[in-house]
């Protein structure tokens, strides 16, 4: 199977174009390509497809097989795929994705993409929609115990569950042993996508994020955009928001009057490799 492997802000995927290459078995070719011992390396496997309501579709996996919505890393790499690989000459385009269709744009230098700007949609706070099991029409600053600690938990969608908690220190978390506990908790029937956020100031927040079914990663971009509509619901920053991430940072900013969520950021190819699945 011929592949490309992308990452935006370090969350890195292995990319496959579905107009040449037919992938049978993706939960199970994402868990082989994504060990980064015995496979490729990667938080996934993106699938490029055909679709009859956008110009592309995106079809994503984490490393541990289970399919999500949407990934915002992601669909900024998909942009520069098409865009760089030929499959469209356009510089605005749109791609289905298991939470809508997407709009970008596609910024361009010497014939490459380098940056992206996607319009996110509307976050989702609607505790149903999340989902997220609770007594409330919505969960901001709920506290939440876990190892008898307790945190402030806002839930926010994107398309994808997020669980968006406060601290005072991104460095000092155990987030190898603090996520899990959050991504399997009873709250969540679908598991969730945690953020560990630290508001530095009005404009700039620091993140990790223990990823649904990739663990810890080096940047989530749908988490940053629900960490930025979690801010500001909390009161803690204003609409336009820089988020410092392990792998990079990505601006986001929150149209009021469209109530949609704007996230910019790079898109980088690593590189062009064949792989034998003898599955
Ligand atoms: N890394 C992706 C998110 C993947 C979400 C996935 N872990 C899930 O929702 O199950 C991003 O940049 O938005």
């Amino acid at each position: 199977m011929k592949f490309t492997k992308m990452q935006g802000c370090g969350n890195d995927y292995v990319y496959v174009n579905c107009f040449k290459e037919k992938v049978d078995n993706a939960p199970e070719i994402s868990k082989l390509v994504s060990d980064r011992h015995f496979g490729i390396g990667s938080d996934g496997l993106i699938l490029i497809k055909p679709s009859d309501k956008a110009d592309f579709y995106m079809d994503m996996y984490n490393s541990d097989g289970t399919k999500s919505q949407m990934c915002g890393n992601g669909i900024r790499c998909v942009a520069k795929y098409v865009y760089d690989y030929g499959l469209t000459d356009k510089h605005n385009i749109s791609i289905e994705t298991g939470a809508g269709i997407k709009y970008l744009d596609l910024k361009i230098k010497e014939n490459k993409v380098f940056e992206v700007t996607v319009d996110m949609g509307s976050p989702i706070t609607k505790a149903s929609q999340i989902p997220v099991i609770s007594d409330s029409e919505e969960v901001i600053a709920k506290p939440v115990r876990v190892m008898d600690t307790e945190y402030s938990v806002t839930c926010v969608s994107m398309g994808n569950p997020h669980a968006i908690i406060f601290v005072d220190d991104t460095k000092s978390i155990d987030i190898e042993k603090i996520g899990p506990l959050f991504e399997y908790h009873n709250m969540f029937p679908e598991r969730t996508n945690t953020e560990f956020i630290h508001v530095i100031d009005k404009n700039t927040i620091d993140m990790r994020v223990w990823e649904r079914g990739s663990g810890e990663t080096l940047a989530c971009g749908t988490g940053a955009c629900a960490s930025v509509y979690a801010c500001i619901w909390n009161g803690f920053t204003e609409d336009n928001v820089t988020v410092r991430l392990l792998g990079g940072e990505l601006k986001i900013k929150y149209d009021r009057d469209k109530n949609t969520i704007f996230m910019t950021g790079p898109a980088a190819t690593v590189f062009d490799g064949e792989i034998n699945l003898n599955i």
